[in-house]
């Protein structure tokens, strides 16, 4: 692999090992829009894009391919900071790309497709299914039924895998019978986040905490991944799924995974992997006593978001108004192992919450005998706050005396803060996709979900999923607000509450 080249330089042929030919189905869609181009033009800009990468869009509209190059360009144009387009590095990305009409559905189109990779050089295909699931099938087929593929092609395949266990396994019946799961990369775009991946390198490079990592010194685990957002105009997607299906099944339990897993022997993919499975497999499931105690689903009725009045869930474009989908959810739960033991893990997540915040508070045990004011015993204890998104950072809560002659032997609380943007104040922080999309060019599957993972994962829900059925509408919340006032009940009647120091 040869050096990284500077800004704007483009990798020449022979230079390393990820020259592709990027096929994207759902070429014209808003995830492409929104995450995929802005990624692939700021790995072109990094020098991260190989001189003959070429990619074709693929979508049903008609439009030709300088049409489609005007659209590329104005999805940049929107989702690309002014300071970071450059000119020279748009028409040279524009210039990779090409575009196919076709209703993915019918064979018809694909003769195009294969003709599109003849006529480049023997690159490996990478096709990026940006569409919904229930094509994954009928692409792959076509796919292969039309020569376009050859045994070093890869497929990247978006969430949702499915609905729930049983639709999961026919979406990943229908991708392997065309792709081995070596050749299959299936996008959680929370593992390509930057303070997601030193998870990895916090756990295991620092024996600080390697020691410290288990229910001896950790007393409870907070995940919240809360967002201002709400249902964008998705609502005919959401309204199905719901946040569990949406949000748990995949981001946050990845996030338990990467907090919860033993340390892997190497950070080859299917040793992490196989680490994370037995998380999931650990993952407490859900019975019908514990719904109304350890369980809150809500739904948000109209409120504020940043000072202007919003709708509720309910008045959203598109709504059903008797839909009983959840728009947040908080739950206790925990994983059945040695490590964790007795340690509940409180997740929560919503849309049109106060504020996009996504962060991890690992709770430390108190001393086993306190010797400082009896009034501040509620402060003594160190507290792990790892910032997601945004202000991406660590910070160390540690106590220390507080200072002045007066104070006596009074604690104070303060941070050991690391501030990604700060401390690397030199380097952008790259977008998820950025990261996933170089690591799918590497051939590397480390940061991408093997198929037992999806289902496992939704297993566990299933089991939440089945004892809601008779469950009632779920709690109001207005939009604006942290959530309905049971999801603080939940983590207070354990004598604890949810981290507040935003
Ligand atoms: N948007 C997001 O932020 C996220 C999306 N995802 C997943 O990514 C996938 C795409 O989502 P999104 O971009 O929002 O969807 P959109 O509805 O915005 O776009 C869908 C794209 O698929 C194309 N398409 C649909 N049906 C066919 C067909 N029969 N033949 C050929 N092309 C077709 C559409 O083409 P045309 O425009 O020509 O009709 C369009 O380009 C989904 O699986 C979604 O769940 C996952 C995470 C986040
Ligand atoms: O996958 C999804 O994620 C987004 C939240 O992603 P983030 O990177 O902005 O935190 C969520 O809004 C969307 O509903 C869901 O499908």
């Amino acid at each position: 692999m040869s050096q990284h080249k500077r800004p704007g330089e483009a990798r020449s042929s022979g230079d390393f090992d990820t020259e592709i030919d990027l096929a994207l189905f759902g070429a014209l869609g808003d995830l492409s829009q929104r995450k995929l181009y802005p990624a692939l033009y700021q790995l072109d800009r990094e020098g991260l894009l190989d001189e003959g990468t070429r990619l074709l869009g693929v979508a049903r509209q008609e439009v030709d391919a300088e049409g489609f190059r005007s659209k590329v360009e104005a999805a940049l144009k929107c989702h690309v900071k002014a300071e970071e387009m450059d000119r020279a590095v748009v028409k040279r990305f524009l210039a990779r790309l090409d575009y196919c009409q076709l209703d993915a559905t019918q064979p018809e189109g694909y003769a195009a497709i294969r003709e599109w990779r003849q006529a480049g050089s023997s690159r490996p295909l990478v096709v990026y299914l940006a569409v919904g699931a229930s094509l994954y099938g009928d692409i792959c087929r076509h796919l292969e039924a039309s020569g376009s593929l050859d045994a070093r092609s890869r497929v990247v395949v978006e969430k949702p895998i499915g609905f729930d266990l049983v639709s999961s396994r026919e979406v990943n019946d229908a991708i392997g019978a065309v792709f081995p799961e070596s050749r299959i990369y299936r996008i959680d775009h929370y593992l390509g986040k930057e303070t997601v991946q030193n998870l990895i390198a916090l756990r295991f490079a620092n024996p600080l905490f390697g020691t410290q990592w288990n229910q001896n010194h950790i007393s409870h685990v907070e995940i919240t991944v809360a967002e201002k957002v709400g249902i964008e105009g998705r609502w005919g997607y959401f309204d199905k799924a719901g946040q569990l299906r949406d949000m748990v099944q995949n981001h946050l339990l990845q996030l338990v995974c990467l907090i919860a897993m033993d340390p892997p022997a190497n950070l080859d993919a299917d040793a992490i992997r196989d680490e994370k499975v037995k998380v999931l497999k650990a993952l407490k499931p859900f019975t019908d006593d514990m719904l109304g105690r350890d369980v809150v689903r809500g739904q948000y009725i109209a409120g504020t978001s940043d000072g202007q009045s919003v709708p509720g869930y309910l008045e959203e474009d598109d709504a059903n108004t008797d839909s009983h989908t959840e728009t947040f959810v908080a739950m206790k739960t925990g994983v059945s192992n040695w490590r964790w033991a007795g340690v509940p893990f409180y997740l929560r997540t919503g849309k049109r919450m106060p504020a996009k915040m996504s962060q991890i508070v690992i709770h430390f045990r108190q001393q086993p005998h306190y010797i400082f004011d009896p009034d501040q015993r509620a402060l003594a204890a160190n507290k792990l706050v790892i910032r997601l998104q945004p202000e991406e950072g660590i910070a160390l809560e540690v106590l220390t005396k507080d200072s002045g002659l007066d104070k006596g032997m009074r604690l104070r609380k303060g941070p050991l803060h690391l501030d990604f943007n700060s401390a690397f104040a030199k380097s952008r922080i790259p977008d998820a996709y950025e990261r996933l999309l170089l690591e799918v060019m590497k051939g590397q599957q480390y940061l991408f979900v093997r198929r037992d993972e999806v289902e496992h994962a939704w297993r566990w829900c299933d089991s939440l999923i089945a004892a809601w059925q008779d469950d009632q509408a779920p709690r109001r919340y207005p939009a604006g607000s942290w959530g309905p006032v049971a999801s603080i009940a939940m983590i207070t009647q354990d004598g604890r509450s949810w981290y507040e120091d935003y």
